[in-house]
Order: C-alpha cells, then sequence, then structure tokens
C-alpha cells in the first residue's frame, strides 16, 4: 500500500443515529484483497486490503441492511473482487461496475445477474486517465436496455465543461458526492447553484449527499458541509442517496468513524419522511425495483 496510505477506522463507534429499518448503505467500495483480486496496473493509487467480510460487518455494526458497491478506480476494469462482494452478499448488494466500449451484451448480462445496475463514468484526473466522451456515450448506449443507470465522479470546476454531456445520457445519472462543491464558498456561490439548477432542470439527475469527511476543510464534526448536503436533500428529496464510502480512499487529513458518520445522517435530513426517502425508498427504487 501507499506509504502515506490511511487505513479505515478500526473500531467505528456504534451510531447514535438509529437507521430506519431497511436502510441501504449507497456507496461503499472493496479494495481486493490483493492476493485473491490483484489491483490494476493502470491504478493511480495502492490501497490497504478491505474485502467484503469486513464490508459487511461493518454493515451490521452500523445497522445498514444492503451495500451497493462501487467499482474502485485502483481495480481499473476488472470488476471481479466487486462482482464476488455482490455475490457473496446474496441479494443484500447491488454493484456499480467500470466497463470499457468493447463489453458485449452477454458481459453485461452476466453482470446483471450478480448484481450489478450500472456504470461509473469518472472525470476526475487524479484517479483514471481521461476517457473520451464519445466512449462514454457509446457504452451508455450499450447498458441503457438492462436498465441500469450511470454513475458519474467530477469535481466542481469542471461541471460547466461537462453538463453538455450529462444532459446528453441516456439513463438515470447519480452524481457522486454533489459534484464536490468546494464548502468554503457557500450554498449560493454559483458554481454550487449552477449544481442546484442542472437537478432542478434535469428530473433524470440523482446526487449522493456523501463524503462529508472529504469535503469539508474543518474535520470532524463536518458542520461547514452540511448545509450543502440538507439543501440537496431539501429541494430533491426522491433524487438523494447516502453511503459511507468506506473504505475511504485517498483521505489524507484523517480516517473518519463510520458511526460518526451515520450520525450526520440526522442533520442533512432532519425528518423522518426525508430519512426513509434518503435511506431506504430511494436506493430499493433504483437498485432492487
Ligand atoms: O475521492 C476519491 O479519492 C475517491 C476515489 C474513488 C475510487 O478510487 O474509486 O472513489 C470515490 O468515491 C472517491
Amino acid at each position: 500500500m501507499d506509504p502515506d496510505w490511511l487505513v479505515y477506522h478500526p473500531a467505528p463507534k456504534a451510531p447514535d443515529f438509529q437507521l430506519p429499518e431497511g436502510a441501504v448503505d449507497a456507496h461503499c467500495h472493496v479494495f481486493g484483497p490483493a492476493a485473491e483480486f490483484p489491483f490494476a496496473p493502470e491504478r493511480k493509487y495502492t490501497p490497504c486490503d478491505a474485502g467484503k467480510a469486513e464490508l459487511y460487518a461493518l454493515r451490521d455494526h452500523l445497522g445498514f441492511s444492503r451495500n451497493v458497491i462501487v467499482q474502485a478506480t485502483c481495480h481499473g476494469k476488472d470488476n471481479s473482487a466487486m462482482i464476488d462482494a455482490c455475490r457473496a452478499a446474496g441479494d443484500l448488494a447491488r454493484g456499480i461496475a467500470s466497463v470499457g466500449p468493447e463489453i458485449t451484451e452477454a458481459e453485461i448480462r452476466d453482470m446483471h445477474e450478480a448484481g450489478v445496475r450500472g456504470v461509473r463514468f469518472n472525470f476526475v484526473k487524479r484517479l483514471v486517465d481521461a476517457t473520451p466522451k464519445e466512449v462514454f456515450l457509446d457504452i451508455a448506449e450499450k447498458i441503457k436496455g438492462f436498465g441500469w443507470h450511470i454513475v458519474v465522479y467530477f469535481e466542481a470546476q469542471d461541471l460547466e465543461e461537462i453538463e453538455p454531456f450529462l444532459k446528453q445520457l441516456p439513463t438515470t445519472v447519480v452524481v457522486d458526492h454533489m459534484g464536490r462543491p468546494d464548502v468554503s464558498k457557500g450554498v449560493d456561490h454559483p458554481d454550487f447553484q449552477r449544481f442546484i439548477r442542472l437537478m432542478d432542470e434535469n428530473q433524470n439527475i440523482w446526487s449522493k449527499v456523501t463524503c462529508p469527511e472529504r469535503l469539508s476543510q474543518q474535520g470532524p464534526p463536518y458542520s461547514d458541509v452540511v448545509p450543502y448536503c440538507a439543501e440537496i436533500v431539501e429541494r430533491f428529496p426522491d433524487r438523494v442517496l447516502w453511503g459511507t464510502d468506506w473504505p475511504h480512499p485517498n483521505m489524507k487529513s484523517h480516517m473518519p468513524d463510520d458511526g460518526a458518520l451515520v450520525d450526520f445522517i440526522q442533520k442533512i435530513a432532519p425528518t423522518k419522511e426525508q430519512q426513509k426517502m434518503l435511506l431506504v425508498d430511494n436506493p430499493m427504487r433504483l437498485y432492487w425495483a
């Protein structure tokens, strides 16, 4: 693993916030274990091992019922660790894959059967080499007939450039980590307002209100991120998802306590109704329907 790699929290607290029955951790990853599932040669980081057994122990400890496992960039387009974790969970996990334009219908069907329900398009330069947008559009055409959706990861400063592409996508589109707003700028800043407008004008665009630990400039309890998540939950209660982001790739400042992250949910979704939509109804509709 990289010399400055931070390993996931060894003993997260039991959350004070009680999750609603059937809650879904809709954004998490598995890393390896590398001996069984080697990391991709083209990866930009080498993490610790963080396999399915640890992920499902955390699920049970925090009180989640289900997981959505997003293919991590350290595994490139080799989805086997993610698929193995999905299969091992039976019906309790779904996956998001990374694929190339050479993907065949038979391969998509196999992945669907294992629990995969979408693909991830990544625009974050520190994580991946750029993929031409035509290639992504080609992949989108191939997966849309399976009822899959597209998860996109980009940073706020790139939204203006990517926006026309996002509007072209023919499926539901889920934006990772709110498009990574710069939380020193304020909710009213044109950059965040651009994101709000994007969701407002495009009913197929959803957002994960995740990763306060990544976006915060203050650190725990991440109060500076609350207004951003709360604004999106309030405006678009039926198009938001929440997840731990365990095992928290590339955190450099600190490693969050996953139990404290669960406690954060009640600050961004204060009503029981919002909590149920965020944690149960929305992910069930998107991943288990
Ligand atoms: O910001 C990150 O470093 C990060 C990385 C990955 C990944 O490597 O897949 O996924 C995430 O959701 C976030």
